[in-house]
């Protein structure tokens, strides 16, 4: 039998919601499309043939529908893993915990989650305007110092040769994503493997008037080479949704509109309109199920 969780570890509203996403259980499909931008979230829905439930509290932005049939949630989760882990807890929570008797329900209900989110490209090849899955995420930031996974043998190996090339006194974290969502949403796309940063300026290697610590880190995360094994972009939330949803569960997979080249120093002058075009097509390969 499972533990109690008590009313100060996973918050309930007094509407019988959960605390962050103010959402009930009954609002949530199993399908989850998940954006950065709470503006993108009307961006998903406005595809949707009806519109079910919607609510948002902070930058969590909640629409349920269908599409071609299928039931889907769009959420916006804000920028960077400190929110990937509340999103996650509580998505998983809405599932598998009854909030009720505040035990783990004895059967586990998996998620499937998709990111879709902008993203800066850090080889010559990958022109902004391509849309990338990500194989793995690797985690600049510390998040899975507070939680304890098992990464494979190839997992442990890019954490440690990414420590050396970066002189970091920490080894990132490297998850891979759910390769059943690779192949249902990532049809199509280029694959790539994506580096998940605790900032936008400085961590992405972007100077504007401090100097970040680490000199060329672009060209030494885009020049490593383990096998056939290279990193392609950068962004901040990949490798919190791999490892939250390797230890609760959930299929995850996180799609990226590359908006910027930071090799050639592009900014994709449509960056929205590629945005969509990845929405229309996640959503059309989702509803082939
Ligand atoms: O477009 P979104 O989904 O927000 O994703 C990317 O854009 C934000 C930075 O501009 C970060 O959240 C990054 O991961
Ligand atoms: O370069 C980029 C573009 C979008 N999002 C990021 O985090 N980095």
């Amino acid at each position: 039998m499972s533990k109690r969780i008590p009313e100060s570890e996973l918050i309930i509203n007094a509407d019988g919601s959960v605390y962050h996403l103010n959402l009930k259980p009954e609002h949530l499909a199993s399908t989850v499309i998940a954006v950065g931008d709470p503006d993108r979230v009307k961006k998903v829905s406005q595809h949707f043939d009806t519109i079910e439930f919607e609510i948002s509290k902070r930058e969590f932005v909640t629409h349920t529908g269908l599409y071609k049939g299928k039931r889907i949630t769009a959420i916006s989760t804000g920028m960077g893993t400190d929110n990937i882990e509340i999103f996650m807890t509580e998505l998983d929570a809405l599932v598998n915990v009854d909030f009720n008797t505040r035990l783990s329900k004895e059967t586990h209900t998996p998620l499937e989650i998709i990111r879709i989110g902008t993203s800066g490209s850090m080889q010559k090849d990958i022109p902004a305007g391509s849309l990338l899955a990500s194989a793995y995420g690797i985690g600049l930031d510390t998040l899975m110092v507070f939680y304890q996974t098992d990464y494979s043998a190839m997992e442990q190996t890019i954490g440690k040769v990414i420590q050396k090339e970066l002189d970091i006194p920490f080894t990132p974290y490297c998850i891979k994503g759910s390769e059943k969502l690779l192949n249902k949403v990532g049809k199509g796309l280029l694959i790539g493997n994506t580096v998940t940063c605790p900032g936008f300026f400085g961590p992405q290697g972007r100077e504007v008037r401090i100097k970040p610590a680490i000199p060329n880190i672009i060209e030494k995360l885009g020049n490593i080479k383990i096998g056939d094994f290279q990193l392609t972009n950068f962004e901040m939330e990949t490798a919190g949704y791999y490892a939250m949803g390797r230890l609760l569960g959930h299929e995850v997979m996180s799609l990226n509109a590359i908006i910027a080249n930071r090799i050639t120093h592009k900014f994709a002058n449509n960056a929205y309109s590629i945005v969509d075009q990845l929405i229309i097509q996640t959503l059309e390969n989702l509803a082939k199920d």
